[in-house]
């Protein structure tokens, strides 16, 4: 099967070597990785904007760049949308005129009608088209950007870091909207962002920048959980990501059940009926490890485990992160190495990781 995304390319700006060498099948890849890793500059060269010395790029089997081979895209013809930071958006011209400069992209022959009304619904906007972007909200604004590009019909969506300049409200109002145009739309998103929270809730792969250079990459059910990729595990909300299903509610407590691969699970009440597939996220700092099974504890969530992997101790800091085996699924604690050690943990042992709180991402 042909990786949705296929991207080998090497670059030289100045004095910053970028060499990026992954592959991803995945709705939403990410590209995650600290100011001045990259980024931006493999964004640019997947949008044909930098032309790179050395490289192959092919977006679903399609060619945009090959240059043992001579082929070079230019970017006009790449058919790959682009969504800023900033909404970019005509001033002087009205949402829906700003939405159809955009399908003025799309090929010709495909049929389009009914995109509009979809992509208007999917994004939220339809009540906005007569108003100019000045009279819009931040949030909104980038919506409309996001619209624009998918009317063109991408064949790939680019998005550096898009809620980069909205304030947290606004970033929690846009989500969703996101996740409905990962989940909903067939078009690949490579996602920037540096944000722990933000791909762990969005992202289904993750492509780990540093310095240039690719150090992980793969599904974010398996990076999240990895002691050893410190950009990720040593953030200060660092966790996994579970894939989960409703199993029952409990209305009596304000609880449901939810089944994960690691365990049961029990959250605050959702309103999903049973069966609803659901994406929890286990915070490392809310993960305690304990030898002995419990009795007379507070938390609700305890799941059985052995130690797969233990971090290394960050210098100048106490804290190291220990990856947990729980039934083939894998749950990241943090600890101080001093815990650690008095524990005696080993890889390989048995332990019991108690889980003070588990939260849900997305609707
Ligand atoms: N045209 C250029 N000439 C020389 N150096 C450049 C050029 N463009 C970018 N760089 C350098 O390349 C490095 C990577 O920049 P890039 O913008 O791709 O990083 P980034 O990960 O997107 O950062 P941020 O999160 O801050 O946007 C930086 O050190 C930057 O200074």
């Amino acid at each position: 099967m042909t990786n949705a995304i296929e991207i080998a390319v090497s670059h030289q700006l100045g004095a910053f070597a970028l060499a990026a060498d992954f592959t991803s099948n995945g709705r939403l890849t990410a590209l995650f990785g600290r100011s001045g890793s990259g980024k931006t500059s493999l964004v640019n060269i997947i949008a044909g904007l930098i032309r790179p010395q050395r490289g192959r790029i092919a977006i679903d089997g399609q060619v945009l760049l090959d240059s043992e081979r001579g082929i070079f895209v230019p970017k006009h013809k790449r058919r790959i949308g682009y969504v800023f930071q900033e909404a970019r958006l005509f001033p002087h011209l009205t949402v829906r005129q700003n939405l159809l400069y955009g399908q003025w992209f799309a090929p010709k022959t495909d049929t389009v009608g009914s995109e509009i009304a979809d992509v208007l619904d999917l994004l939220g906007i339809g009540h906005l088209l007569h108003r100019h972007p000045g009279r819009l909200s931040g949030g909104e604004k980038q919506r409309v950007a996001i619209g624009r590009a998918l009317l063109a019909k991408p064949r790939l969506l680019l998005m550096d870091e898009p809620l980069a300049s909205l304030d947290e409200a606004r970033k929690a109002e846009i989500l969703p909207y996101i996740e409905r145009l990962r989940d909903a739309f067939g078009i690949p998103i490579v996602y920037v962002s540096h944000s722990v929270a933000e791909v762990a809730r969005l992202a289904s792969n993750l492509v780990v920048l540093d310095q240039g250079s690719v150090i992980a990459s793969g599904s974010t059910i398996d990076l999240m959980s990895r002691p050893d990729v410190p950009l990720l595990s040593a953030a200060p909300e660092a966790g996994s990501v579970l894939d989960a299903r409703i199993l029952r509610h409990e209305p009596e407590h304000g609880l449901s059940v939810l089944e994960t691969q690691a365990g049961q699970v029990q959250v605050p009440h959702r309103a999903q009926p049973p069966g609803s597939q659901l994406r929890v996220r286990i915070l490392a700092s809310d993960v305690l490890i304990s030898l002995q099974p419990l009795q007379g504890i507070s938390a609700l969530n305890v799941l059985s485990g052995t130690i797969a992997e233990i971090g290394a101790r960050r210098s100048g800091g106490s804290a190291l992160e220990i990856g947990i085996d729980c039934n083939g699924a894998s749950l990241l604690a943090r600890l101080t190495s001093k815990s650690a050690a008095h524990l005696g943990l080993k890889p390989g042992q048995s332990v019991y990781a108690v889980v003070k709180s588990v939260s849900i991402d997305g609707q």
